[in-house]
């Protein structure tokens, strides 16, 4: 069918509704401004803030008469005095920070903001799949309750009850994880910041579900901080979350289903991260402006799913009963270690 299109007052861009006009310049200016068009620290930063905004919702408290928080209603800028001092949500002041400027200048609300620089911030990582972008959620009113954003030290029973609270199955668990392909660690052990947590934080390929099941060695700094356990690469930060649910029979098999498979994410990412966006918005206000959402990057041809330089199957921790681990290549060379992520 054809769909109708407006001119933008820019002259330059069309919009299926006039009100997506608004977010194009603002998108460029986030690209070039926040983002620095990499997809380094402050697109992983902005990536997380979605999940520590949204997430912060609770129909079970709810329907015990409790405020179970807004869901994906800006509260993390709009309180950041009180949220960004939660446990869970430690090193969030940083890009709070960096993103107020953007929604004081522009006429969006933060709770739009943060969900829009999650989906802008992650184009800007090879490999990521488009994420859908509506507009017009209202602003929180108060800050989200404590206790309701996951830590890497819960169990796997504590961590997908909380996310089944707010629509996630297990197997959805899994697929919201692979935000961790491009991302990096700055308070788990703070001697060692932007530490990744697999060997290519800057694209979104399936490296850290290899990389995840490989039998852990060494903590890439000091070690023993709480919720982090021993990596299988110097320079690479494992949480204890990440191990367990990749070893965890309700969602082993699904991860391991994402080693060899790149075209998962194109399906599993945007549907997940569609529906967190959503969490305590009313759908039917809202204007799909998922045009406005560049596409990202092709992965490089050498982007090949593969064993870290130095490890083979020998050293996969297999933990799906039903399927052997897939085989992959072992990268050529000495075995190397993990940079971290560059700061800009
Ligand atoms: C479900 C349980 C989860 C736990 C326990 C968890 C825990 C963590 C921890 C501890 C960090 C490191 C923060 C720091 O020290 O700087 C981190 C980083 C990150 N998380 Fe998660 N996370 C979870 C789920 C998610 C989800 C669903 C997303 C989806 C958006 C996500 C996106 C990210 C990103 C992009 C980073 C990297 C931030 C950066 O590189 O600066 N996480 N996560
Ligand atoms: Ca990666
Ligand atoms: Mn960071």
């Amino acid at each position: 069918a054809l769909t109708r299109r407006v001119a933008c007052p820019d002259g330059i861009n069309t919009a299926t509704n006039a009100a997506c006009c608004a977010l194009f310049p603002i998108r460029d200016d986030i690209i070039e401004n926040l983002f620095h068009n990499q997809c380094a620290e402050e697109a992983h930063e902005s990536l997380r803030l979605t999940f520590h905004d949204a997430v912060a919702f609770s129909p079970a408290a709810q329907a015990r008469g409790e405020f179970g928080g807004g869901g994906a209603d800006g509260s993390i800028v709009l309180f950041s005095d009180i949220e960004t001092n939660f446990h869970a949500n430690d090193g969030t002041d940083e890009i709070v920070a960096l993103q107020k400027p953007f929604i004081a200048k522009n006429n969006i609300s933060a709770a739009d903001f943060v969900q829009f620089a999650g989906a802008v911030g992650l184009a800007q990582c090879p490999g990521a799949p488009q994420l859908e972008f509506l507009l017009g959620r209202p602003d929180a009113t108060q800050a989200a309750p404590d206790g309701l954003v996951p830590e890497p030290f819960d169990s796997v029973d504590s961590i997908l009850s909380r996310l089944l609270d707010v629509g996630f199955q297990d197997f959805e668990v899994v697929w919201l994880l692979s935000a961790h392909t491009v991302a990096a660690a700055d308070r788990v052990d703070t001697t060692i910041p932007r530490t990744p947590f697999d060997s290519t934080p800057e694209i979104f390929d399936t490296q850290f579900f290899i990389e995840t099941q490989l039998v852990g060695q060494t903590f890439p700094g000091v070690g023993g901080a709480q919720g982090e356990v021993v990596s299988p690469i110097p320079g690479e930060m494992r949480l204890q979350s990440d191990f367990l649910i990749a070893r965890d029979s309700r969602t082993a098999c699904e991860w391991q289903s994402f080693t060899n498979d790149q075209e998962k994410f194109a399906e599993t990412f945007p549907d997940v991260m569609g529906r967190l966006a959503l969490l305590g918005v009313d759908q039917s206000t809202l204007i799909d402006c998922s045009e406005v959402i560049p596409i990202a990057p092709p992965l490089p041809d050498s982007a090949i799913p593969h064993f870290p330089a130095g490890k083979t199957a020998e050293d996969v921790e297999a933990a799906c009963a039903e399927t052997p681990f897939p085989s992959f290549p072992t990268d050529p060379g000495p075995a190397t270690s993990v940079a971290p992520v560059p700061n800009e």
